[in-house]
């Protein structure tokens, strides 16, 4: 693939791994971000050491505060910033961009109010004339990993082939391989859903259960994130594959999770407050879970886990009053499909 122009959103752990897989391929990168500090210690030290201490970036990547000077002349757009954000980045996008160019998203959640998908945001904001068919990259993945260039393999997920292939191309190397895949919703959903799980793997950690209970929520998890998935649209073989039980095993079972380490604190007591303020980094999964709880609720779908880790985030209940509920549910057959 010849060299491409690239704006990256979002300059936080994920922009910048992203950045130096894409720099590594021979891109020209351009990360964007709206802290000056940041943006400045980019381009004069080559550091990110919010988010990474060690590392020291190719001073061929540049940082930009301004957002039309990121846009000009790029090929293509990458979003990574936190959910919550990413309808405003869009219509600030949309303001300034003056030509077409080959979107990308690589973040994981649902809008709060809204339940959609970040695809469907980008497709509300950014023009059809300006923008090819929506591609979003998901898969097991953590920064921590990605930014030292351990083997990472994840999906590229579009309604248009050739584009999940140009993501596939334009992102692919010897430690970062991408499978194309049509199934947007399936990728989508299965990104967000993944980190309501992770809270509640971290959370069981944080309490004292074992590896038991850990390859139970993450089975049971799958089980009923695919249900939801499905009635949203999803195939069922989307979860069975990287963006599904892939990334579900990486957050579920790491520390480097921020969901995970989310939940782990608040099964050792801390407030959610506390935790998301000491993080110091999106924890995607405590908004998920109310927008997944509230789709649950609307299209009658059975989420006990789901249900059980809203409750403890958003109405206090007891964490192991909550683990007792679903411990006493009535029994039932495995392979259950629908509720
Ligand atoms: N970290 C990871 O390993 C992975 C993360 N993801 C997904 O990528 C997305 C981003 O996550 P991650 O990089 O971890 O998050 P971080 O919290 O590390 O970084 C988010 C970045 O977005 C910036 N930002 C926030 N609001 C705005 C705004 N309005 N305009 C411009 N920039 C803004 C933040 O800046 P500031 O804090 O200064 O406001 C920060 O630099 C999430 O959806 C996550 O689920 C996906 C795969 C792996
Ligand atoms: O999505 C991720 C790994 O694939 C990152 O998960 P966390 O946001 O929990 O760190």
């Amino acid at each position: 693939m010849n060299p491409q122009k690239i704006a990256v959103l979002g300059p936080g752990s994920w922009g910048t791994a992203l950045s130096q897989v894409l720099n590594d391929n021979g891109h020209d990168v351009r990360i964007w971000g709206n802290n000056p500090e940041q943006i400045a210690e980019i381009n004069e030290k080559h550091t990110n050491t919010r988010y990474f201490k060690e590392v020291v970036l190719d001073e061929k990547i540049k940082a930009y505060d301004d957002l039309e000077d990121a846009l000009a002349n790029v090929n293509a757009i990458l979003f990574v910033v936190p959910t919550k954000v990413t309808r405003l980045v869009a219509k600030q996008v949309a303001q300034v961009l003056k030509h077409k160019v080959h979107v990308l998203h690589a973040s994981k959640g649902l809008e709060q109010g809204t339940h959609e998908r970040i695809s469907c945001i980008l497709e509300e904001e950014i023009p059809a004339e300006y923008r090819d068919e929506i591609v979003v990259v998901s898969g097991p993945s953590h920064a921590e990993e990605t930014i030292v260039r351990d083997i990472t393999l994840i999906s590229a997920a579009s309604n248009n082939h050739d584009e999940a292939k140009y993501a596939q191309q334009l992102l692919s190397n010897d430690y970062f391989r991408l499978y194309s895949n049509t199934d947007v919703i399936g990728v989508e959903t299965a990104g967000a859903l993944k980190n309501i799980i992770a809270v509640g793997a971290g959370a069981l950690h944080g309490l004292g259960f074992g590896d038991n209970a850990k390859a139970a929520i993450i089975t049971r998890g799958l089980t009923e994130i695919t249900r939801l998935g499905v009635a949203m649209g999803a195939k069922p073989l989307t979860y069975s594959g990287l963006s599904g039980v892939g990334d579900l095993i990486v957050t579920g079972t790491s520390v480097h999770s921020r969901n995970w380490r989310a939940g782990d604190a608040l099964g050792r007591g801390e407030k959610l407050e506390d935790v998301e303020r000491n993080m110091g980094m999106i924890i995607e999964g405590v908004s998920t879970t109310k927008v997944a709880y509230e789709l649950a609720q609307q299209l009658h779908i059975d989420m006990p886990i789901t249900e059980t880790i809203y409750k403890v985030l958003y109405e206090g209940m007891d964490a192991r009053a909550g683990i007792l509920d679903i411990m006493r549910r009535e029994t039932r057959e495995e392979n259950e499909f629908s509720n």
